[in-house]
């Protein structure tokens, strides 16, 4: 039973001290509890009626310290509720981070942005909550329960058996509105979780929405699924709001009937006034932790559906995996030689209940088939194609952030696969397409990739760049900020920042993919030519659609559909494939004679 939940509560590392310390704090103070109704009991039968003062003082005085030791107990027991939910809270949410961060780029297609920010916040949130309910209350049913039922039995024997009948009743009602309230708790953080998909993907597109003027279609994107979230939030508070008064009106008809057969058997000597008394407070005492329970079992479930949403961002299997068996190559010596051989690729398709199951299978769409291709150390080379014709797909396989389907990819004679990601990543620098900026300090982004880069490395990657003309224009330089995604830069500006960053660590194999794309022609050619010039040994990948952008390069791949359609350099090209002159007339021109 509960298998995620039983998981999730022994993620705080440690946990088993502050636990059993929490539960006999919570036990003590429920045996405190418990003494109470017998001072209670003392005091009608042996001070009220009896005439003891002495009694009758004692047995405030006995009420008093009891109730003061079970408030300390209490207080000492919610004080760990609270360290074990956040400590649970924070290991959960650092164990998620690092999952995360071990993602391949088929792992991140597989749970999209929103999806993870709903399983680290409010998926964590639901968990942290149930993990200070238990620590607040599961001790306290059993020890409530079992101690009242032996002082029963002990002082008020004759009066046992209305316990026979209100316990079953109240399980009865108890056993209905749990299920009721479960299920509807489920369905209401499946709810919430889109609801907050809807809005995190709001905002993250919030400027294409006022670019389009979609304010009004999002807002009602939005009100359904917020609708949907109320409508979900009403039904499990509706029933709860008939527990809480059914289960008291047992209890005070239970108690009306302890009056009633107790009034009987007092009047024929059977019991006293303090026994009943005592019986009435036992009964309550039995009833409240049943009603506890009954208020945090829905909370229990809901963690349980959350628990095993995070369960499936832990254990997914990482899609590139380190080798058992990795081949040195040393970065120091390695030329970055790159052959492709018979590689087809296509992107895992993921099933509709993938994020649930975390299954996935390859398509049979090939978008790669059956590539050759020779790269030479220090050479220059560019992929051109269309648009979708599997430019990109091709370089990402190299740094691996997707493996081949079948064939393989290999660096200066060993396969990518064989190589320890560390320093495959060290080997291979990469411009993404989408230049993206972290906030924090100019410099900090050149240097992301080596932050023990000296200024001069970092200014050098930024000229070849042609970043630092602009970076040393702004008064605060490299120590300028950089807002979040980089906002505050130009499209230009942020590519030539990216590129720096590439540049920073100084691969063997540089990829720039797309990343002067939005550069003006002298601007890209200045930046071709001082990449040249820094990095002569480096062997550098263009991924390209404009023709200006691979006309130096040595060698350049023609991509159609995912096939490699022809190569060779600019002239060859011109001189003999059609495709590449379509495309050069479509951007420059007719070709010349
Ligand atoms: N993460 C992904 N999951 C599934 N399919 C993808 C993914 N990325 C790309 N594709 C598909 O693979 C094909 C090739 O895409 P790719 O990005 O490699 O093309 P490209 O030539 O680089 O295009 P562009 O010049 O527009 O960037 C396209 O049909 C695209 O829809």
């Amino acid at each position: 039973m509960l298998p995620n939940f039983r998981r999730f509560i022994t993620i705080y590392r440690g946990y088993e001290r502050p636990f059993w310390v929490s539960q006999i704090l919570l036990a003590i103070a429920n045996l405190f509890t418990l003494l109470i109704p017998l001072m209670t009991q003392k005091l009608v039968d042996e001070g009220l009626l009896g005439g003891d003062k002495d009694a009758l003082q004692q047995s405030v005085l006995w009420m008093v310290l009891f109730a003061f030791l079970s408030a300390i107990f209490t207080i000492a027991n919610a004080w760990y509720a609270v360290q074990f939910g956040e400590h649970t809270a924070h290991a959960v949410r650092m164990k998620l981070y690092r999952k995360i961060q071990e993602f391949s780029f088929g792992n991140l297609d597989q749970f999209p942005t929103s999806d993870l920010m709903v399983r680290m916040t409010s998926d964590v949130n639901a968990i942290k909550a149930a993990v200070q309910q238990i620590i607040l209350s599961l001790a306290q049913a059993p020890v409530m329960f079992v101690g009242a039922l032996i002082l029963i039995y002990f002082n008020s024997p004759s009066l046992m058996w209305i316990l026979l009948i209100v316990i079953p009743i109240v399980i009865v009602v108890l056993a209905f509105f749990v299920t009721k309230m479960g299920t509807f708790f489920e369905i209401q953080q499946q709810k919430l979780d889109k609801l907050n998909s809807v809005l995190q993907e709001d905002l993250a597109g919030v400027r294409v929405v006022k670019a389009f003027v979609q304010n009004e279609y999002e807002n009602r994107r939005y009100d359904r699924a917020n609708r949907e979230f109320r409508k979900a939030s009403l039904h499990p508070m509706q029933y709860a709001s008939f527990l809480q008064p059914t289960l008291y009106l047992i209890i005070n008809l239970a108690i009306a009937g302890v009056l009633w057969f107790g009034g009987v058997s007092l009047t024929q000597g059977e019991v006293t006034v303090g026994e009943i008394l005592a019986f009435t407070q036992y009964l309550a005492t039995i009833l409240t932790p049943l009603i506890i329970l009954a208020v945090i079992t829905p909370q229990i479930t809901a963690a349980e559906a959350s628990a095993e949403r995070m369960f499936q961002v832990m254990d997914a299997i990482p899609n590139v995996p380190n080798s058992p068996h990795p081949l040195g190559l040393d970065i120091a010596t390695a030329k970055g030689g790159i052959v492709f051989e018979n590689v087809s690729f296509s992107y895992p398709v993921i099933t509709s209940k993938k994020a649930e199951d975390n299954h996935q299978n390859h398509s049979s769409t090939l978008v790669l088939k059956n590539i050759n291709l020779v790269i030479e150390p220090g050479q220059t080379v560019a992929f051109l194609g269309a648009t979708g014709s599997g430019k990109s797909t091709l370089v990402n396989l190299i740094p691996r952030f997707y493996d081949v389907t079948s064939g393989r990819i290999v660096i200066d004679g060993v396969d990518v696969r064989n190589i320890p990601l560390e320093t495959l990543h060290e080997l291979v620098g990469i411009a993404l397409q989408e230049s993206i900026l972290f906030s924090g300090k100019v410099g900090e982004n050149v240097c992301y990739g080596k932050p023990e880069a000296t200024e001069d490395e970092m200014v050098a990657a930024a000229t070849a760049a042609d970043a630092h003309g602009f970076v040393s224009a702004i008064p605060e330089g490299y120590d300028a900020r950089v807002a979040r995604r980089g906002t505050n830069f130009s499209g230009g500006q942020r590519q030539r920042l990216s590129i720096a960053r590439a540049l920073t660590i100084k691969p063997k194999i540089l990829i720039l993919d797309d990343s002067t794309s939005a550069l003006d022609m002298a601007t890209e050619a200045r930046v071709q030519e001082a990449i040249k010039n820094m990095m002569a040994d480096t062997t550098t990948l263009f991924v390209a659609q404009r023709i200006s952008t691979v006309i130096t390069a040595d060698n350049i791949f023609l991509l159609d559909n995912g096939e490699i359609v022809a190569q060779g350099n600019h002239e060859t090209l011109l001189r003999s494939n059609s495709l590449y002159q379509e495309i050069y007339e479509s951007q420059l021109g007719s070709v010349p004679a």
